[in-house]
C-alpha cells in the first residue's frame, strides 16, 4: 500500500486560460479509500489521469509512497503504473477473442513470462470475483461479469494502489452495488490504497473519505480527507 501526496498540482490544456485542475494539497494515507465526486467536466478524469501518470502534469508533485511520478519520464511513469497501480475503467477495456483467464493475465504476459504462481493467483481471483468458468470467451459474459474480470485483472500483480474511474456507471443498480462491494472488500483485503471516481452516493459511503470537485478545485471534503 502506498500513500498519495499531492502538492501544488495544476493541469492546463492549450487554448484554455485557467487550469482545468488545481489542487494545492491532498493527502491520502496508505491503505485509505478515497471517493472523488463532482459534476460532469469538474476535473475527475483529469485528476485520475494525473494520479495514474496517464497524462503529464503542468505543475506540482504527485507522490505515491515518496515517488513523485510527475518528475518521471513517460517510460518510467508507465513502468511505475504497471508495477504499482491496478486500473479499473468504466468501459472495462477487455480484449474480445480472449477468455476471462487470458484477459486477467494479459498485462503480466505482455511484461514478462507468466509463472505458475501468476496462473494460480489469476484463477483464485476469478473464483473470488465470482467468475465460474475461467475459459469462457469474454464477449459472452454479462456486463457485471466483465467488470469482475477487470477487477481481477487489476489485482493480479498485487498493486499497492487501485484506481477505479466510474467502475459501476455502466452497470445496473444491483450489479453495480455488487461490484462496488467487491472492489472495496478486495482492496481492503490486499491492503491497497483505493481511489474511486463515482457519481453513486451509495458507493461513496462505502469509502472512508471523499472529495468533491468543481471547476477543477476541491470544494468540499470529508473530515478525514485532508485537503487545503
Ligand atoms: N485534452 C484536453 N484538452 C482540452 N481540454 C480538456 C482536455 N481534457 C479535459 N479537458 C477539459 O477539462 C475539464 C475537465 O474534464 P474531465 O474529463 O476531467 O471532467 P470529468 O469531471 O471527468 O467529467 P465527466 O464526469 O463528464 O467524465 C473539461 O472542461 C474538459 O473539457
Amino acid at each position: 500500500m502506498l500513500a498519495l501526496d499531492i502538492s501544488g498540482l495544476e493541469m492546463r490544456f492549450p487554448g484554455i486560460d485557467t487550469p482545468v485542475l488545481s489542487i494545492p494539497r491532498l493527502h491520502v494515507p496508505a491503505g485509505a479509500q478515497l471517493a472523488i465526486t463532482g459534476a460532469s467536466g469538474s476535473g475527475k478524469s483529469t485528476l485520475v489521469n494525473a494520479v495514474t501518470g496517464l497524462e503529464t502534469t503542468t505543475a506540482g508533485s504527485v507522490s505515491w509512497g515518496g515517488t513523485d511520478i510527475a518528475r518521471l519520464s513517460a517510460g518510467k511513469r508507465d513502468a511505475f503504473r504497471a508495477a504499482h497501480i491496478g486500473l479499473v475503467m468504466q468501459d472495462f477495456h477487455l480484449f474480445p477473442g480472449l477468455s476471462a483467464f487470458e484477459n486477467v493475465v494479459l498485462p503480466v504476459r505482455l511484461a514478462r513470462r507468466l509463472t505458475q504462481i501468476d496462473r494460480e493467483r489469476a484463477l483464485g481471483l476469478l473464483e473470488t470475483t465470482g467468475i465460474a468458468r475461467a475459459s469462457q470467451a469474454i464477449e459472452t459474459l454479462s456486463r457485471g461479469e466483465m467488470q469482475r474480470v477487470a477487477v481481477a485483472r487489476a489485482l493480479l500483480s498485487n498493486p499497492g494502489v487501485i484506481v477505479a474511474d466510474e467502475p459501476t456507471a455502466s452497470l445496473d443498480r444491483r450489479t453495480g452495488d455488487e461490484v462496488a462491494e467487491l472492489i472495496v472488500r478486495l482492496a481492503r483485503q490486499d491492503g491497497a490504497t483505493l481511489v474511486v471516481v463515482t457519481h453513486d452516493p451509495v458507493f461513496r459511503e462505502r469509502l472512508d473519505r471523499h472529495i468533491t470537485l468543481e471547476g477543477g478545485r476541491i470544494v468540499e471534503h470529508s473530515a478525514e480527507a485532508w485537503a487545503a
